[in-house]
């Protein structure tokens, strides 16, 4: 069998005395579309930023694709992007240098990085506002940008922090479509969201949080049934 995109394993967070993330494991293989579903302060976000390095670890382990991200970060974190649920864009550079600065990270610079952002750009219908900082993006703009630049430095693992927050249907259309295409040629995606149709529509699987422990783990068919996933959703997370 081959080594899964993300396995984590009895990952615990506390924040102070608060346990947000409380004893968690679950696997995702590599070219899933992986849903992670829960209601307001499941512990998501939480477990997202352990997963990418920016909350540490209280107990438990997280690998990508076989590598530990606390002891093997180095090779660990360029194998993932992250598209955050908030903002945090630099807003005195122009888009296009916001792209390059983040490969930069990685480590990644030069012709090759140029033209990737240039690709992006024009992926994610950007190019005429390249030379713009952010502030002056539409909000469904700002959405793509997040995107864009959560794949600049081509990971294999996407994970997506609510990346139709806020954005009218036809933009959410469009979206789903680019993470199809992405799934398709086959980056493995994780995705949180509150809009279950978005879930039950793009994801072959999904984890339900609540209150800090997985509550579901199944693939969509099998968790949906004959029924909705409202109705499945309510039903495992009522407090
Ligand atoms: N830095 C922090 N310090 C203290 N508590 C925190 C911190 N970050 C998150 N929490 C708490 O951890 C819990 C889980 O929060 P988290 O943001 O992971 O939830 P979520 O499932 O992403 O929620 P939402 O759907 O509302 O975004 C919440 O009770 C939150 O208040």
């Amino acid at each position: 069998m081959s080594v899964p995109a993300l396995k984590i394993d009895g990952l615990i967070k506390r924040y102070g005395e608060f346990t947000a993330v409380d004893g968690i494991s679950f696997e995702v293989e590599e070219g899933a579309f992986f849903g992670l579903l829960g209601p307001n302060g499941a512990g998501k976000t939480t477990t997202i930023n352990a997963i990418v390095g920016l909350a540490k670890i209280s107990g438990g382990s997280i690998a990508l694709f076989g590598h530990d991200v606390q002891r093997d970060w180095r090779t660990a974190r360029p194998l993932v992007g992250v598209a955050p649920q908030e903002y945090n864009f630099d807003r005195y550079l122009n888009i296009r240098d916001v792209l390059i600065y983040q490969a930069g990270y990685y480590g990644q610079r030069g012709a090759a990085v140029a033209k990737r952002a240039d690709l992006l750009l024009e992926r994610f219908d950007l190019t005429s506002k390249a030379k713009q900082p952010y502030t002056r993006l539409s909000g469904g703009m700002k959405r793509r940008l997040t995107l864009a630049r959560a794949l600049i430095h081509e990971p294999r693992l996407v994970i997506l922090d609510e990346p139709t927050a806020g954005v009218d249907v036809e933009l959410r259309l469009e979206l789903w479509s680019l993470l199809r295409e992405l799934n398709t040629k086959g980056t493995t995606i994780i995705l949180t969201t509150h809009y279950l149709e978005e879930a039950e529509e793009l994801c072959d699987r999904i984890g339900i949080i609540q209150s800090g422990k997985l509550v579901a783990l199944e693939t969509t068919r099998r968790l949906v049934g004959e029924g909705n996933l409202q109705d499945v959703f309510l039903e495992l997370t009522r407090r």
